[in-house]
């Protein structure tokens, strides 16, 4: 199954439907267990909890009730727990008497040197930066105390992932029966992701836009079976580049041939140079001796002009499912009748600037929401790239990807990402299925190839085969990946 994110709301709907679990206090007993044993997990990691020091920061809220809770608990087991609070008055009164009754230190200001800090200012209720107190403690912090933020790292907004200025950097997120929206669009700023089974339901409404994730398992990447050929695995035709900028359709041809088998063609000016490249394309300078295919790939580096214009158009007009990228977007957005209420699968690739000259508009801080806009208002299927790349189908289902590096943050990666996706196109993936899956063996072979350091898209290409071995045999590595700060 996908890993499901919530948003704030149906959040508090799954807390509500646990009736007297709430109002017990069940749940936040049982939220701040989860938040000591991180804790104390990350304490062990190195000499254990007996003798160590944690601080905690506590707002006006539940969030700072679940950290006070917490804080109790681990100087039950002998840690030394120092508590500041930001709105003394307002400070959750039940965990405030379990603190002190552990032995907890309420001061104005944390102690130096502590192991590890609990976030406890907000969770699901916060709105905009940290205040200035909550900044003034967190930037005070030495650079090696582990920081564990209760449900989310404060100043992170809960259902579109803004993060704002300033906002805590958590090493380990502790949250509570389902993970957040927050979670996988700001990953980056949650590390370690854990979430607690408090007991509530899920609560999920049927109509409600999803924003999910799929598991390396649900990757199943197409392998040719005895009985086909190159032909029954699809064919993928690339039109990209030009005679004169021949490297977008090396790279995106490039790629099509790697991410499955079967056959590519190209059509374009480049032709010479992609065939000296990889001889195994088919290629023809025009459509009308393009020959057959299954899916097409068309827009990086083609140009824009008129030429440009009537092959793209040609290449709409079929029944086939057209993946539209770059120049491409560039001509749609002048004339977004050429692929709005298109019949055949259709994936637009645009990275925020291309988005914003699709729509008139910057993407904003709310990514999942114009995504998921943008696709159902044209009956399309939009991929907007970055380090969170958003897959959005018409019904305003959302799957993300956290590429869990950035160093796919370079000139041509996207030229190649399209050609995978273009292969999985013809191969009769959805269009949803596709711009994800392609996402993920981007954003893996894009770690195998850097290993820390940085890459240029050839080198990702050339680590394509790698990655996409590792999820067609099931061996992959990615989900114990930790991401890079
Ligand atoms: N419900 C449950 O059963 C369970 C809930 N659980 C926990 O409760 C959390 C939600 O608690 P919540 O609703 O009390 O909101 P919360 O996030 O603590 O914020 C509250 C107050 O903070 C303030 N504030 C806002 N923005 C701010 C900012 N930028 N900087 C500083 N302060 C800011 C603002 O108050 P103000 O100062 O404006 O009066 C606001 O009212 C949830 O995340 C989870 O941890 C778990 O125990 C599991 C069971
Ligand atoms: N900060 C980032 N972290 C990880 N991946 C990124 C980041 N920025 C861009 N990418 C990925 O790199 C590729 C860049 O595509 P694009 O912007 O179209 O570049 P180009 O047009 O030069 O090929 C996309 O797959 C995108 O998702
Ligand atoms: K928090």
């Amino acid at each position: 199954m996908p890993t499901r994110y919530l948003t704030a709301d149906e959040v508090r709907d799954a807390e509500r439907a646990s009736g007297d679990l709430l109002a017990s206090g069940t749940l936040m007993r049982r939220a701040a267990h989860g938040v000591a044993q991180a804790v104390a997990a990350e304490l062990n990691r190195a000499g254990g909890c007996y003798g160590r020091s944690v601080g905690v920061v506590v707002g006006a809220g539940d969030n700072g009730g679940d950290a006070l809770f917490a804080a109790a608990e681990l100087a039950r087991r002998g840690v030394a727990a120092h508590a500041v609070l930001l709105a003394p008055e307002k400070a959750h009164p039940a965990g405030l008497r379990a603190f002190r009754a552990a032995g907890g230190r309420v001061d104005d200001a944390l102690p130096g040197g502590l192991d590890a800090v609990i976030d406890g200012v907000v969770g699901i209720g916060g709105r905009g930066p940290l205040r200035p107190a909550a900044a003034t403690v967190f930037a005070g912090l030495d650079p090696e105390t582990v920081v564990v933020a209760v449900d989310l790292p404060s100043g992170i907004e809960a259902d579109t992932g803004e993060v704002h200025d300033p906002s805590v950097r958590a090493d380990v997120t502790v949250t509570f029966g389902f993970p957040r929206r927050a979670h996988l669009l700001a990953a980056p700023r949650c590390g370690r992701v854990v979430v607690v089974d408090i007991g509530v339901g899920d609560p999920l409404q049927p109509d409600a836009r999803q924003l999910i994730s799929y598991s390396d398992a649900e990757i199943d990447w197409p392998v040719p079976g005895p009985a086909d050929d190159k032909y029954t695995q699809g064919v993928v035709g690339v039109i990209a580049g030009s005679h004169r900028y021949p490297g977008a359709a090396i790279l995106a041809a490039g790629a099509a041939v790697t991410a499955t088998s079967g056959m590519t063609r190209y059509v374009g000016s480049a032709h010479a140079e992609v065939v000296s490249h990889f001889p195994e394309v088919v290629a023809a300078p025009d459509l009308a001796d393009a020959g057959r295919v299954q899916a097409w790939v068309v827009g990086p580096g083609m140009g824009t002009d008129a030429a440009a214009t009537a092959l793209l158009r040609t290449v709409l007009d079929s029944d086939l499912p057209v993946l539209v990228d770059a120049d491409a977007l560039t001509i749609v957005s002048n004339e977004p009748g050429l692929v709005a209420g298109r019949a055949a699968p259709t994936l637009l690739t645009p990275h925020a600037g291309e988005f914003a000259r699709l729509t008139g508009a910057e993407v904003g801080a709310d990514r999942v929401s114009a995504v998921a806009d943008l696709a159902a208002r044209w009956g399309v299927t939009v991929l907007l790239k970055g380090r969170i790349t958003l897959v959005a189908d018409p019904s305003g289902r959302v799957v993300g990807n956290d590429a869990g590096s950035s160093w796919a943050a370079t000139a041509g990666a996207g030229d190649v990402l399209a050609g995978i996706a273009g292969s999985l196109l013809a191969v009769g993936r959805s269009p949803q299925e596709a711009g994800a899956w392609a996402a993920r063996v981007h954003a893996h072979a894009a770690l195998l190839a850097s290993r820390g350091a940085p890459i240029g898209a050839s080198a990702l290409l050339a680590a394509l085969r790698p990655a996409i071995r590792e999820f067609a045999t099931g061996r992959t590595a990615t989900e114990t990946h930790t991401p890079p700060r």
